[in-house]
């Protein structure tokens, strides 16, 4: 009966858990975004943006929900430290990339890294969201505005390439068209905390429906 008993409080109290990665860019501000959901679940305060660091590395936060661990893993965006991205493909359960929308500079620097990590055969059956960060900057591009630039882009470089393979017909290239074509985008401000609950949100719901 105590083995029943205690078997039944287990499954009731357990807790399922869920690691999401985040990467981007170097400076797109993923840091600051993991600072702004651990402090807004665990009802603290972040941590002042002039004391968070370039990440050399990964940062850890943990998120407790009431039947659900979800572990946010935000790793380093520097250039040196991007290959060791695809070690975290494999045992994450979702993959959230930042983009900084107010650096048009780096956009096109942006989705060169964003289409490698989106092609990349390892992610492929790990929901991918898409987060247009910054959005408090006065310059800072639209979701919509975004999403066009990163189609544009897409575009120039599907052109480019067909032309330098004279015409043929390039099979991954389907895979990556397709998940581009149903990419979920959401803009969000890391500092000042818009849009990250629904981004959680969403991610919460991805890697619970990953799991059925
Ligand atoms: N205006 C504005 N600035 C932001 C926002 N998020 C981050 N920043 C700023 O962007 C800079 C870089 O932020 P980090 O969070 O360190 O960027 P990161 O992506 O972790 O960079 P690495 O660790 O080098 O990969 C800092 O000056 C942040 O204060 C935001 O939502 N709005
Ligand atoms: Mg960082």
């Amino acid at each position: 009966m105590y083995h029943l008993l205690k078997g039944l409080h287990e499954y009731l109290t357990r807790h399922e858990e869920f690691s999401i990665v985040i990467i981007g860019l170097d400076g797109a501000g993923k840091t600051t975004l993991l600072e702004r959901i651990t402090a807004h679940y665990s009802h603290s305060t972040p941590r002042p943006p002039e004391n968070i660091p370039p990440t050399v590395g990964q940062n850890l936060g943990k998120v407790s929900l009431p039947s659900t661990i979800l572990n946010f893993i935000d790793l380093g965006g520097q250039r040196g430290i991007r290959s060791i991205w695809h070690r975290y493909y494999h045992k994450c359960h979702a993959l959230a990339y930042v983009i900084d929308a107010s650096d048009r500079e780096r956009l096109a620097e942006g989705w060169d890294v964003f289409h490698s990590v989106l092609s990349d055969p390892r992610t492929l059956h790990v929901p991918l969201l898409l987060l247009a960060n910054k959005q408090d900057a006065p310059d800072a591009l639209s979701v919509a505005d975004i999403r066009n630039d990163y189609h544009d882009w897409d575009r120039r470089r599907r052109d480019s390439a067909r032309r330098r393979d004279r015409g043929d017909s390039n099979d991954p290239e389907d895979t990556a068209n397709a998940r581009i074509a149903s990419l979920d985008v959401m803009g969000i401000s890391a500092l000042e905390g818009h849009g990250v609950q629904e981004a959680v949100d969403w991610l919460f719901l991805r890697v619970q429906n990953s799991r059925q």
